[in-house]
């Protein structure tokens, strides 16, 4: 069976897990506690293929045994790097994250790097809040070859399954045997992932 693996990255608030609980769980969680990195996992099915999917969450703050964002990027087969769409630090990170992506994937065949990067402006229900226009997050987007949305983990449920399950799909057709270095820490059920949910400071909404 095919494992998948899959790194949400960006900068602290971006809402990272909050996408990633929208797609595993379909609820939007406002509050989500979390002080160490995470992998999650679920089995799915995509065009008849059954695939087991790893999704790994970092944690922002500093932690034990924390891997390094280049262990991260040699991990992953494939990257959703999240800014917030009220927030342009967070776009300007996304923007150096993406870069990176790419000079560490310089060895990879362009093709399957171009398909398995997306980047996604998240929050767009701030829009009245907006710090990046959409159209820079396309431009960023077609300069830098990744697939490009812009969504709402608190409004849109579709829309962020669609975009994960567009990613697996990618990072699956790639079929890259990578040679991973340090794996990044930490595994979590989906009862963990529930456990969680309490308890982490609110940032916006
Ligand atoms: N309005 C709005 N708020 C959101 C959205 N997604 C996440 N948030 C909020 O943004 C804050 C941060 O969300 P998280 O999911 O914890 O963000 P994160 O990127 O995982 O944060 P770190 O783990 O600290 O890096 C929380 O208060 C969420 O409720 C969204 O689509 N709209």
């Amino acid at each position: 069976m095919n494992e998948i693996k899959v790194a949400v990255l960006g900068s602290e608030g971006v809402g990272k897990s909050a996408l990633i609980v929208r797609f595993l769980t379909r609820r939007f969680i406002g509050e989500y506690a979390s002080s160490s990195e995470c992998i999650y996992r679920k089995h799915m099915s995509i065009d008849g293929r059954q695939l087991n999917l790893e999704l790994y969450d970092p944690c922002s703050q500093p932690c034990e045994g924390k891997s390094t964002l280049n262990d991260q990027i040699h991990w992953a087969d494939g990257f959703v790097v999240i800014y917030d769409i009220s927030d342009r630090s967070s776009f300007l990170r996304a923007k150096a994250i993406v870069h990176l992506i790419r000079e560490l994937h310089l060895g990879g065949s362009k093709r399957d790097t171009d398909s398995v990067i997306f980047l996604v402006g998240n929050k767009q229900d701030l829009c009245h809040m907006r710090e990046v226009d959409r159209e820079e997050g396309q431009k960023l987007a077609s300069e830098r070859r990744c697939q490009f949305y812009e969504l709402s983990a608190a409004e849109h449920y579709q829309e962020v399954l669609l975009m994960f399950s567009k990613i697996v799909r990618n990072a699956s057709l790639g079929g890259r045997a990578k040679e991973r270095r340090r794996r990044p820490s930490g595994s979590k059920s989906m009862a963990k992932l529930i456990n969680n949910v309490f308890g982490k400071r609110r940032k916006s909404v």
